[in-house]
């Protein structure tokens, strides 16, 4: 039988981890809980700054990780309202630009955006018209496709057996560039969109059939897993995203500082794990020693770090009585690089309104040194939606997300992590602006005004790329946990295993140790 879960050690602090150790210290109060993170700033990928502008009394919010929530993530919403963050929401209506209008930037030669038509009349009117026409209109009657017996295959071949190549390469190589970052070419269809993977079956083969057919409702959950959203969820109504007036850190910070002053809860910063094993005693418990020399001797753990650093982690490990865990290197990661920038001119003098703009993979592929020298993924457009967050709406910010399946750029290196005024601009940041100044064209004629503000933050190996058969993988990686030697003690979560979104780390983080005693 399990001994009762009594030390807990989870090992990583980003959002996986916070919301495990502030779940699980409730779920088990009087066990003992050991949160670890490597670095001293908790928080993973989410990092939130405010800059005071120089030479000015103005400040801005910058993010180089998540900057956005949707509200149809419960889990957050039942964190914002337990730890009373309501008062610091800022949100965006469904009914604002940066809500409905988004764009694409089609070829790097070319001046200009193009809208994403939002609705029927609007493909007519569309440049895209030719792209999406028939792929759209066409696909309800084409026959279902799927080969029999495959279980998953790539976004890419999904998008194309059911659409055609133009429009998977157009709009679905750019969809995956904004969440994911990676080559839709690589990424796993059912593990990256099931929703759409599943209404193909749905549909009888068609995906926008399926779509379109309700789903059968699912009995409603019990009511200890009810989540605890309070009012929270009456604040969302009619909201497209939402953030906080100081970013998407105020979420993992107010997880921080409630954890510290949980008495049942110990964090251990600046430390990595330098070792994890079995002791061979009857009392078989799991010694989690770190590089400060503290050994933690924990009943039960939990691993929210990337699966490559687990892998490295369970491979120093000699002689010891625990079984290797499958497929934890199989995943690549990919890098993005993050370039904010602040004009000191309103929104409307620098791009059109909306959510900002994605660019599709290039028709050549990515080693195309001619067609996006720096490979630019995207643009976002914060000021749209977030200037709330910013103490004038004189300022415009914006971001633009480098790197993901292009070839690593020559730039990023040395300035890996940087900031600077308008009065030593590096080639990179001119570079940026001549794309920009052309994206913008026409919307803008005359020549960009040089930003007061830019900030450059590289995100090694930031998000999994899901190849097909992760889901099956990580099924077969469970079954390891439960057997011989790791007997159901360990959990291994995150975004390296089940979603990469803000949502799905922190409602990893509240599902785990489910079946713990
Ligand atoms: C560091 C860059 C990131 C890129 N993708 C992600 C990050 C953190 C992760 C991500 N982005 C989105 C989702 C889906 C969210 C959901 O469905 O709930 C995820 C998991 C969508 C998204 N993409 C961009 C924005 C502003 C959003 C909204 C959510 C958010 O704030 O992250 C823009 C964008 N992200 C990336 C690129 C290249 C890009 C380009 C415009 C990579």
């Amino acid at each position: 039988m399990q001994p009762a879960a009594s030390h807990l050690a989870i090992l990583g602090a980003g959002l996986s981890g916070l919301s495990s150790a502030f779940h699980l210290s409730r779920r088990f109060p009087t066990a003992f809980v050991h949160l670890v993170d490597k670095n001293h700033d908790l928080g993973g990928w989410v990092h939130s700054q405010r800059v005071e502008l120089p030479n000015s009394d103005q400040s801005v919010l910058l993010e180089s990780g998540p900057r956005t929530l949707r509200p149809n993530a419960q889990s957050i919403l039942e964190l914002i309202n337990l730890l009373n963050l309501q008062d610091q929401l800022i949100t965006t209506s469904t009914a604002s630009p940066a809500a409905k209008s988004r764009f694409l930037k089609l070829t790097q030669g070319e001046h200009g955006l193009v809208t994403i038509p939002s609705s029927p009349w609007a493909v007519l009117r569309s440049s895209l018209r030719s792209v999406m026409l028939n792929a759209v209109m066409g696909e309800p009657f084409k026959k279902p496709n799927r080969p029999q017996g495959i279980t998953d295959e790539s976004f890419d071949s999904f998008m194309t057996r059911r659409f055609g190549s133009e429009f998977a390469r157009v709009f679905g190589s750019a969809l995956v560039h904004g969440i994911y970052a990676t080559d839709s070419r690589q990424l796993s269809v059912r593990a990256a969109f099931p929703v759409l993977w599943e209404a193909e079956d749905r549909g009888n083969g068609s995906l926008l059939r399926g779509l379109l057919r309700p789903k059968k409702s699912s009995s409603s959950p019990p009511l200890q897993d009810a989540y605890k959203v309070g009012t929270v969820q009456d604040s969302m109504k009619g909201v497209s995203v939402y953030s906080f007036k100081n970013g998407i850190s105020t979420l993992t910070s107010a997880l921080e500082q409630s954890l510290s002053s949980t008495p049942n809860v110990v964090i251990h910063r600046g430390t990595s794990v330098a070792s994890l094993t079995k002791s061979s005693t009857s009392d078989q418990t799991f010694r989690v020693s770190l590089s400060d020399g503290t050994t933690i001797p924990a009943t039960h753990i939990v691993s929210t770090i990337p699966l490559p650093a687990l892998n490295s982690l369970l491979s120093k490990n000699t002689n010891t009585n625990l079984p290797s865990i499958p497929h934890l290197t199989y995943n690549p990661y990919t890098s993005v690089t993050v370039v904010n920038l602040v004009f000191n001119a309103p929104l409307s003098a620098i791009h059109p309104a909306g959510f900002g703009y994605l660019i599709p993979r290039p028709k050549d592929g990515y080693p195309t040194p001619d067609s996006n020298p720096l490979g630019i993924l995207g643009t976002v457009f914060d000021s749209s939606s977030l200037s709330p967050q910013d103490s004038s709406t004189e300022l415009t910010k914006l971001t633009v997300m480098l790197g993901g399946p292009y070839p690593s750029n020559p730039f990023t290196q040395p300035l890996s992590t940087s900031s600077a005024t308008s009065s030593s601009t590096p080639s990179i940041i001119t570079s940026i602006l001549a794309h920009l100044q052309s994206s913008f064209h026409p919307y803008t004629s005359t020549p960009l005004p040089n930003p007061v503000y830019w900030k450059i933050n590289h995100n090694q190996h930031c998000i999994p790329t899901y190849l097909p058969g992760h889901l099956d993988r990580m099924e077969e990686m469970k079954e390891v946990l439960k057997g011989e030697g790791w007997e159901g003690r360990i959990e291994v979560i995150g975004a390296g295993v089940g979603g990469v979104s803000v949502g799905d780390c922190v409602e990893a983080g509240r599902k785990v140790g489910d079946g713990w005693l």
